[in-house]
């Protein structure tokens, strides 16, 4: 279809994931009239390729692992196995029962928000957006929400990996798996294949897996996976290509410690970062310029046309859920109000779900350190947790960093069983400017994880003060 003239909204919303969903809502909630264009299914990366799969992947490789364990609780299981089209069938079927509640297409239809799926936005100009089916809308403010994609390296043969979104199109699970990139995507998806009784190898040029965690944490997650048969290979020099076998099999070359490696393996999975989806966005027709595979974004969320914003991983800044929802209500409301609303960044939770499991909160020791070279920080090991001994679940540890005075919570890191969960709970409390005598006096129902909390809260008060800090 073709429309000369565009039909004209005060705000244009691209994308339909949490970003552009939490965006058009709140434009809508005031007042304004609002249109979502969306090229794909609503909900974006996160419900239909990333979190809620990998979610479903990772309850499927816990209940592996939990099976091979029933022998120890006198419970007589057959060995188990992966019948990957069944798993398959299980991840899409959770994936629609989550879609089904969040009825995205229906909440936009109750708000009055105009949803039109017509392939893909493109700028024609700073305010006005072409649909791949030739429609025109024009809009005072547009929000991208855009998100991204995985990156396939430039190397030769790169077209026979396999990107973190079409895992679910792999034909059988792979005997052999080469994951390449540690960070949040590949460590998860290590854990799931190495749990499937794949033979993982795991590469990066990073020195070391979750570099954005904190490193004790990274460091307790990369010796699990080498107990576990993986074989992490870290600060590699670089991968320099994939090559198909007569076999089949792919053969995997880089180079580490100045000398050229090489593995066969069935499959490779690329997890080496996450750029914004704008090659084919337009931008260059509006104004708007992209910097390292991102759109650059002030503190309120505008680019550098204060009429277009950019939020969510289309921004390139904190790529999670709730970074996403948080940047495009806030977004919203900077649009069609002009007010000058912008994210508390640093409470942001987030980990993953690895064998044991990570998260954190805040800064992490080494950021601490810099910033308050007095900082206090207390760990305590799940060793020393009841629930965990019960469980056969002592890997692991909470470390709580706070400032000299113990007033305020700068950082929480977790590693081991239900460790997103306990720091949620600590943030909650950071949220709340909890100061760290008061988290101590808090009671914890016996026996559960959090309780790791109130021990690390006493840990914290007993570590030796600072002669200094009663003045
Ligand atoms: C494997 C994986 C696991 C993850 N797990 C977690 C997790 O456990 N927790 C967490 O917090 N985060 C997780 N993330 C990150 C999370 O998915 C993203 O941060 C989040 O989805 C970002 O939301 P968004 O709205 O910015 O972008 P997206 O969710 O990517 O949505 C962007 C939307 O825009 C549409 N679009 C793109 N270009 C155009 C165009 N030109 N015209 C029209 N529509 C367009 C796309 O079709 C898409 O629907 C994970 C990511 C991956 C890849
Ligand atoms: N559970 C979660 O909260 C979750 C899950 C998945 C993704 N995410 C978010 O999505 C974003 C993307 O995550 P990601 O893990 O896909 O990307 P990432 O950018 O976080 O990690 C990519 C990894 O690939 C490595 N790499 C890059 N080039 C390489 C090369 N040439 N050779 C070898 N290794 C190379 C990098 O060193 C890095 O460790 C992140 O911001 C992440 O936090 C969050």
């Amino acid at each position: 279809m073709t429309d000369a003239s565009p039909t004209h909204y005060d705000v244009a919303v691209i994308g339909a994931g949490p970003a552009g969903t939490a965006a058009a809502l709140r434009a809508a909630e005031l007042g304004a009239k609002v249109v979502v264009l969306e090229a794909g299914r609503v909900g974006g990366t996160c419900v239909n390729t990333g979190c809620v799969p990998t979610r479903v992947l990772a309850k499927t490789a816990r209940l592996m692992r939990e099976s091979r364990l029933a022998g120890d609780y006198g419970v007589e299981v057959a060995r188990p196995s992966i019948d990957w089209p069944a798993t398959v069938a299980r991840v899409n079927e959770r994936v629609d029962r989550v879609r089904s509640i969040k009825r995205e297409t229906e909440r936009f239809a109750e708000a009055g928000v105009d949803l039109i799926q017509e392939g893909r936005a493109r700028f024609a100009d700073e305010s006005t957006l072409v649909l791949d089916s030739g429609r025109r809308v024009s809009a005072t403010s547009i929000i991208v929400c855009v998100g991204g994609h995985s990156r396939r390296l430039p190397i030769p043969g790169n077209e026979l990996a396999t990107v973190p979104e079409d895992v679910l199109g792999l034909p059988s699970l792979p005997r052999r798996v080469a994951v390449i990139g540690a960070g949040n995507t590949g460590a998860q998806l290590v854990t799931v294949f190495s749990s499937f009784g794949s033979q993982v190898t795991l590469l990066d040029v990073a020195p070391r897996v979750l570099m954005a965690s904190d490193e004790q944490i990274a460091e307790v997650v990369s010796a699990a996976f080498t107990e576990q048969g993986v074989d992490v290979r870290t600060g590699i020099e670089m991968v320099q290509s994939l090559e198909r076998g007569p076999d089949g099999a792919i053969t995997l070359r880089w180079i580490a410690d100045g000398a050229e490696q090489s593995r066969e393996v069935d499959a490779v999975i690329m997890a080496t970062g996450w750029p914004a989806d704008v090659d084919d966005l337009g931008l260059e027709n509006a104004g708007v310029d992209v910097v390292r595979s991102a759109i650059p974004a002030d503190q309120y969320f505008r680019t550098a046309v204060p009429h277009i914003f950019a939020v969510g991983d289309a921004n390139g800044r904190d790529m999670l859920v709730q970074a996403a929802q948080f940047e495009g209500e806030a977004a919203a409301e900077n649009a069609v109000l002009g007010a000058n609303r912008r994210t508390p960044h640093h409470l942001l939770p987030a980990g993953g779900f690895t064998d044991p499991d990570y998260a954190g909160v805040g800064l992490t020791e080494a950021q601490a350190r810099d910033r308050d070279p007095s900082c206090v920080v207390a760990s305590v090991a799940y060793a020393a947790l009841d629930r965990a001994v019960i469980d056969d679940r002592e890997t692991g540890f909470l470390k709580l960093i706070a400032d000299r005075r113990r007033e305020l919570i700068l950082g929480a890191h977790a590693v081991g069983e239900n460790a997103i969960e306990v720091i949620q709970s600590v943030t909650t409390a950071m949220a709340a400017g909890v100061d760290v005598s008061t988290l101590a006096n808090v009671r914890f129902a016996y026996p559960t994880y959090s309780a790791v909390i109130g021990l690390a809260a006493r840990a914290l008060l007993a570590e030796s003060r600072d002669p200094t800090e009663l003045e």
